[in-house]
């Protein structure tokens, strides 16, 4: 069977990270990246031999760098079966009259609204709302993280009410221009963070509220988390779940810290010291008066990488179960 045809547009922290997921698959393959300026990554992509797309008015550079043009981003999108959008937060729906005219099937990130694609997706939790579907969105790797773990327990023993709060890290290792460097900012201070509401456009009958701060880290997102269940059950039952699941890892070993997190990634040879799974304090896994508490960090550069892989298996309709894909993405990615 031919492979499915995947472009990437924008090419930055979540873009380069699916293109190197998608490459690992047997049944898609890269069909260019779009890149808007010439930089060492421009470079690089084009030494890992992907196709290298820009805009009309970019391409006179790209070739003074030395970067062979493969063409416009029009015709990159016009090569693909569907378009990646890993374009800033809020660019990516400029580029939706793009695909329409193209004929593409696009998957956004979760910087964009949920109304842009109609279908918010993760993987763990409504894979089949996705087959087939022209445009999904993938949602944010914190509300990735969060659906991760409200899913299996929901099902297992139904969620009566989530309240969560996010210490988000400020910007990421490559960012040079966020901040805040010195100071914690309530964000946003109006009730709630986009979380909650995010992941009900997901599981819509969760009962759930969250609050964020942002803090001057870049390693990961932190999570405290609070859940009442509808059965009764213990802290081991809820370990035991976690444990099933392929993409929550439950950490200890005196990892204390998302420091001593990114460092497992790099003992582990994981490319760019990624955590693809939640990471979930083993220890901090609680029941008080009956309501689950625990931790989770979240590696905001990563989490939602596999996530994009099934959602285009998904819409290609490559596979129909949700678990197929995710083992079939994991055997691929070494999760
Ligand atoms: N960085 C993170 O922690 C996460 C980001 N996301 C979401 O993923 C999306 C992308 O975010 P990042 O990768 O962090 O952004 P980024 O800023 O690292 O990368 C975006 C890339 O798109 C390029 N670009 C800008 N305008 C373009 C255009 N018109 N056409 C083609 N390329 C263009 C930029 O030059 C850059 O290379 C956003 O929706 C964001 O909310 C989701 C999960 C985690
Ligand atoms: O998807 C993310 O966070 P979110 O789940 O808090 O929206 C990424 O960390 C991007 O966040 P940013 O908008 O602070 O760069």
């Amino acid at each position: 069977m031919a492979k499915v045809k995947v472009a990437i547009n924008g090419y930055g922290t979540i873009g380069k990270r699916v293109a190197d997921a998608v490459n690992l698959q047997n049944d898609m393959e890269v069909v260019g990246i779009s890149k808007t300026r010439p930089n060492f990554e421009t470079m690089l992509a084009h030494e890992k031999g992907y196709p290298v797309y820009t805009l009309t008015e970019k391409a006179d550079a790209m070739k003074k760098a030395g970067i062979p043009v493969a063409g416009t981003i029009e015709d990159m999108v016009a090569n693909a079966d569907v378009v990646v959008d890993c374009t800033p937060g809020g660019v990516g729906e400029e580029n939706k009259g793009l695909y329409e005219k193209a004929g593409v099937k696009a998957i956004w990130q979760g910087g964009e609204e949920h109304e842009l694609a109609g279908v918010s997706f993760n993987a763990s939790a409504n894979y089949e709302e996705a087959f087939g579907k022209d445009f999904v969105r993938v949602v944010s790797c914190n509300t990735t993280g969060l659906c991760r773990v409200i899913y299996p327990l929901d099902r297992q023993f139904g969620v009566n009410k989530v309240r969560v709060t996010l210490m988000r890290r400020a910007a990421d290792p490559r960012d040079v221009k966020k901040g805040p460097i010195n100071a914690i900012v309530p964000n946003p201070i109006k009730l709630p963070s986009h979380h909650g509401p995010d992941v009900k456009m997901v599981m819509p009958h969760i009962n759930i509220v969250s609050t964020a701060v942002k803090l001057p880290t870049t390693l990961m997102h932190v999570h405290t988390v609070n859940m009442e269940l509808d059965k009764e059950c213990s802290a081991e039952d809820v370990r035991s779940i976690f444990k099933e699941q392929s993409r929550v890892r439950l950490i200890g070993q005196g990892i204390g810290s998302t420091a001593e997190i990114i460092e497992l990634g790099r003992d582990l040879g994981r490319p760019r010291n990624d955590m693809w799974e939640n990471c979930v304090w083993d220890d901090s896994v609680t029941m008080h008066e009956g309501e689950l508490y625990f931790f989770q960090a979240i590696h905001q550069e990563s989490i939602v990488i596999p996530d994009n892989v099934d959602a285009i298996r998904s819409m290609m309709e490559l596979e129909k179960d949700g678990a197929r894909s995710i083992a079939k993405t994991n055997r691929a990615m070494g999760i």
